[in-house]
């Protein structure tokens, strides 16, 4: 099974279930592992037969500075849905980071893993 990863990706949005935290804009940090079998890519150097990472991204983005969700879980599931659904890749994980949202700790977030992983061909 192959990976294409997406790491670090900041995205700005409303998250949280405190009454302050549906006033502000807080930074939610993705981290993306993604199978994809990149061997035909790799053979025809044709972007159409791999998933485009930029377009991932882009939809990742829009769709998140738009939420409005309370829960790191309810955001990070919708994100491995649309992976899922909408890219077809067949085995996510997704990682979000709340960075900062704990006093005294770097990092807090979720680590899901959805779908099926392929077996090797
Ligand atoms: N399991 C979770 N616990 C907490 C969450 C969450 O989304 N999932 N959120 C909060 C607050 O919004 C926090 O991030 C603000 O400091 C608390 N616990």
């Amino acid at each position: 099974m192959d990976i294409i990863f997406l790491r670090g990706l900041q995205i700005e949005t409303i998250i949280g279930i405190y009454d302050w935290e549906r006033e502000i804009r807080q930074t939610v940090v993705l981290d993306l592992e993604m199978a994809t079998d990149i061997r035909r890519a790799a053979e025809t150097d044709d972007i159409a037969h791999t998933l485009d990472y930029k377009a991932v991204s882009k939809r990742l983005i829009e769709f998140v500075e738009n939420s409005q969700f309370f829960l790191v879980e309810t955001l990070a599931e919708k994100v491995a849905a649309i992976l899922l659904n909408e890219f077809s890749i067949p085995w996510v994980r997704v990682t979000l980071n709340k960075r900062g949202a704990i006093r005294g700790a770097s990092d807090v977030g979720v680590l899901i893993e959805r779908g099926e992983k392929p077996a090797d061909a």
